[in-house]
């Protein structure tokens, strides 16, 4: 950050340069390639403005304690995004999700009493809203390959009180058992068709997420999760019981890691028939990927342009304004019953 009295200070000789008080109005940059060294007094490194602010702390307090800052040092007045903080709000009762992520839960549709299986879960959002439209009933099993993150969501279910759900730590490419004669048990590996509903929320290129100051991976490292998400696709298939639900999630834009991905998925498993989604809020799927209209219908891709109006709306799942995928992040949503 920087205060505005600072700035016009720079153009004398003759003033001291002034220290940043409380009350002073500051304009706030995101310091893009994290280069600002703690308490730097100039930084001509990459940075975007994100808005200006009132501080409510003296710079003494931002940076002489050895200890990371904690709480409020800028109240901003004038943010370049609109989104308001829920940071600490009502922790032990709200999971705060972006719009596609709620949507992806109703796709689901789980009923309590069911068996599901969240294949990457942490850190949970997504379980936490699943075992709660469950009524906290039946069993929701949350696997996660990264154990302090599978750690996460066990304390977000304990938080929100949702003892339904049951973490592992587990690459969920070998979440199913090769010995055919194996039972189902608490933890994988799990008998094939063990599962009435999956959600494959797949890792990703993350292209879709907003606001994002700067994208620093290389094409080879987009390119590595198609591969990837196959895997974990075909495990997915494997787990879900005949007449069961597949949803496959990501929060990224390319044509390989959503539409190729259902394109390949109908084609290597006719056992799967993609299916109408409710609610269906974004837009349909792309063309490129040889799917037909009917199928890209089906879809639900979600469009992470800047298209925030200024008006506000009241959420509501039977009443969503007309253009609500145009102010969310990028994501995509597919979902696939299996005969
Ligand atoms: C898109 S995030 C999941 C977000 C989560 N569904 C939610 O709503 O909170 C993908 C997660 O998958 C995990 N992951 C990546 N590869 C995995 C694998 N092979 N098995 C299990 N988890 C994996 C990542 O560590 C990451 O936490």
């Amino acid at each position: 950050m920087c205060s505005r009295q600072a700035s016009s200070a720079h153009t004398s000789c003759f003033l001291p340069r002034p220290v940043m008080k409380a009350g002073d109005v500051v304009s706030v940059f995101s310091d893009v390639e994290g280069k600002c060294t703690r308490g730097a007094t100039e930084f001509n490194g990459k940075k975007v403005f994100v808005g200006n602010g009132v501080s409510e702390v003296n710079r003494s307090e931002l940076f002489s304690s050895d200890k990371p800052g904690r709480g409020l040092a800028i109240r901003m007045t004038e943010p370049l995004y609109q989104s308001p903080s829920f940071d600490g709000v009502l922790t032990d009762e709200l999971f705060l999700q972006n719009l596609p992520s709620v949507v992806v839960g109703y796709v689901l549709g789980p009923r309590p009493g069911e068996r599901v299986l969240d294949m990457c879960a942490a850190p949970g959002g997504k379980t936490t809203h699943i075992a709660s439209l469950m009524g906290n009933q039946g069993v929701v099993v949350a696997l996660e390959k990264v154990r302090s993150k599978m750690e996460k969501i066990l304390r977000n279910a304990q938080m929100l009180k949702l003892d339904c759900i049951k973490a592992y730590c587990c690459n969920s490419i070998h979440a199913v058992s090769s010995d055919p004669a194996q039972e189902y048990t608490e933890g994988p590996p799990f008998p094939e068709e063990s599962f009435d509903r999956i959600l494959l929320d797949a890792p990703c290129s993350g292209l879709g997420q907003r606001p994002n100051m700067s994208y620093s991976w290389s094409l080879k490292e987009v390119c590595s999760y198609q591969p990837l998400q196959r895997k974990l696709f075909t495990t997915a298939v494997r787990l879900l019981k005949s007449g069961g639900v597949l949803v496959y999630s990501t929060c990224t834009v390319t044509l390989a890691e959503n539409e190729e991905q259902v394109s390949w998925a109908l084609k290597t498993f006719p056992c799967l028939t993609l299916q109408p989604q409710v609610p269906h809020v974004g837009s349909e799927g792309m063309l490129g990927a040889g799917l037909s209209c009917e199928q890209r219908r089906l879809l639900q891709r979600f469009r992470p342009e800047l298209g925030w109006t200024g008006e506000r709306f009241t959420f509501s799942l039977e009443k969503l304004p007309q253009d609500a995928n145009q102010d969310t992040i990028g994501f995509f949503i597919a979902k696939f019953s299996k005969r």
